[in-house]
């Protein structure tokens, strides 16, 4: 059975399987691993940009509530009244760093801290309108003291608040977010302009965000996005009801020099995981290949092959019938019944192949007797069909062959001499009262004695190939011969001799009162077509 097994299984199958399973789990286990990595990353990013977000709020409600106190107060004049006033209200904010009155074209009138212009300052086209009325200029350089700041000023109606964008830089610096968006809802929908970007980024062409239209949601939400093309991972998220959005792109190169020495732990565990898997599925693969475990598979019917042996009468030539013998199939391959019948036994698959051979079988030579010359010797045609012992059931074989016995063939069962027990025999008396021919195949093989074969009264009995073999040396076993011709003659049962291989075999044995052989010498086992081929030339020979 090893031998067998080795040569069943076909090593580029068992092979192919290990390195797919290996490489698949390998793939696996980085990409989960990458995956966890990223998924840190992100987490990270997260916290960073709600911390942001937090910030951000503050100052957009600052904002709010300083134009709301502003417009409530009606100083819509510059003087310095208003300006004092102005001033203790700037003095309750922590982000503003002016306040200002505005014209209705945008030119500045008076400020915190330039005080009452001589002339009016215009101021260029915002930068954004929002939907609240907000007129924004984002980055907006102005002379503050002896020398120039970057700010962000904010319109609403007359009054203009100035944000230092000094402060939220530093704010910005410290946070590590990358770039923060500003959505100019109002003016135009869904446009966001960038309002400010760590001096670290460099970029030509600034990512808008992915989801404009949730800058004004109440709840803060994250997304993100590989660009694969620059190599970097960008996390998004917008900070609730003030149109704004933050950044932060990751470079995926760097991310993997930050975490070298995890993703050489990664390689290391995929190549292990991936080369353990490997070996476990191309062990399974190779078991699976075995016998044992194809075995109910290969016994299926359109695994099953059918070979005709024929079965000579010696005195005259004549072709009295054949036996019917199987094979396996598997792929390009045959698979001999002595490899495979002790694990049928062993499996309790005998009924399935018995009754898929006696099947098979009987349609086939059902399907070419009639169109062979020899027809009309058919009447004398026996088919010889092994069973186990166990399926050796007259209702059983009755209810199986009945319906696909063909026309003037006899059946011949072929019981073995191992398998004879007493709860046979009434089976097989009610199998000849049917019509059925009995052989007893093996015979001089197994424990049978004349009371035994006797009481089973077989049409034939088939002496074992081995006393045949034995012939030429005249051997101890095939002087038992004459004793078997004898026991034949007493239970009045024709003889078959097996594994008749040469013509002086075949002479001694018709010679011995034998009268029938079968064997390499008359034909091997052949496939329907050439065992017909074989038939119509022995026919035409006896006829000529
Ligand atoms: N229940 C079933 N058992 C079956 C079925 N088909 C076969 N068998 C049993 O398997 C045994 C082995 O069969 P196989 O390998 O086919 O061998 C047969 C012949 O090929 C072989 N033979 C015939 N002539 C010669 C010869 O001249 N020399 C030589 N060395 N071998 C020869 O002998 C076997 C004949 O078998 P049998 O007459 O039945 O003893 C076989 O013994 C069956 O029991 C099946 O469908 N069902």
């Amino acid at each position: 059975m090893a031998s067998l097994d080795k040569k069943l299984y076909r090593g580029w199958h068992a092979r192919a399987a290990g390195i797919v399973v290996g490489l698949g789990v390998a793939l696996l286990v980085s990409m989960l691993g990458t995956l966890g990595i990223l998924a840190n990353e992100r987490r990270q990013a997260v916290a960073v940009q709600a911390l942001t977000a937090d910030r951000l709020k503050q100052v957009v409600v600052e904002l709010n509530q300083a134009f709301s106190r502003l417009e409530q107060s009606r100083l819509e004049r510059c003087s310095e009244e208003t300006l004092t006033h102005l001033r203790g209200l700037l003095l309750q904010y922590r982000y503003l760093r002016d306040v200002g009155i505005v014209d209705a074209r945008d030119r500045i009138l008076c400020t915190t801290s330039g005080g009452l212009l001589s002339e009016p300052t215009p101021l260029p086209t915002p930068t954004n309108v929002t939907r609240t009325g907000f007129r924004n200029w984002l980055n907006y350089s102005v002379g503050f003291g002896e020398g120039r700041v970057v700010v962000s000023l904010t319109a609403r109606g007359n009054f203009m608040l100035m944000v230092d964008s000094h402060a939220n830089t530093e704010l910005m610096q410290h946070s590590g977010i990358d770039s923060i968006w500003m959505d100019s809802e109002g003016v135009s929908p869904g446009k966001a302009s960038p309002v400010w970007r760590a001096p670290r980024v460099q970029e030509t062409e600034p990512w808008a965000p992915l989801h404009s239209e949730l800058g004004f949601s109440s709840q803060q939400q994250f997304w993100s996005r590989i660009d694969w093309r620059r190599g970097v991972l960008a996390l998004e998220s917008n900070v609730p009801g003030t149109g704004y959005f933050i950044q932060n792109k990751i470079s995926l190169r760097e991310l993997f020099r930050n975490n070298s020495r995890i993703f050489s732990g990664l390689v290391l565990l995929a190549f292990l995981t991936g080369g353990l898997a490997g070996g476990l599925a191309h062990q399974r693969a190779r078991l699976l290949r075995t016998l044992p475990y194809r075995i109910a598979d290969l016994c299926r019917p359109e695994n099953i092959i059918c070979m005709y042996q024929p079965i000579m009468e010696l005195t005259t030539g004549r072709v009295a019938g054949c036996e019917v013998l199987m094979r396996l199939r598997d792929g390009g391959e045959v698979i001999y019944p002595d490899k495979v019948i002790p694990l049928i036994l062993e499996r309790s698959l005998g009924w399935q192949l018995d009754q898929a051979v006696s099947l098979r079988a009987l349609r086939e030579l059902a399907d070419a007797l009639p169109k062979n010359p020899v027809s009309t010797d058919a009447r004398l045609f026996k088919v010889a069909i092994n069973f186990f012992p166990e399926n050796i059931r007259f209702e059983k074989l009755t209810a199986l062959l009945t319906p696909i016995r063909p026309e003037g063939v006899s059946l011949n069962v072929e019981v073995t001499e191992y398998g004879m027990s007493d709860d046979l025999f009434e089976e097989v008396r009610c199998l000849r009262e049917a019509d059925y021919l009995i052989s007893v195949d093996d015979f001089g093989t197994g424990y049978s004695n004349l009371g035994t074969v006797k009481c089973l009264s077989p049409d034939f009995l088939k002496i074992d190939k081995s006393f045949v073999f034995d012939m030429e040396d005249d051997s101890l076993r095939s002087s038992l011969i004459p004793e078997i011709v004898a026991i034949a003659r007493a239970v009045n049962a024709e003889l078959i001799a097996e594994g008749v291989e040469n013509e002086q075999q075949a002479n001694r044995l018709r010679d011995m009162g034998v009268q029938y052989g079968q064997g390499y010498f008359f034909a091997r086992p052949l496939p329907i077509e050439e065992f017909m081929e074989f038939l119509a030339k022995a026919t035409s020979g006896k006829s000529a």
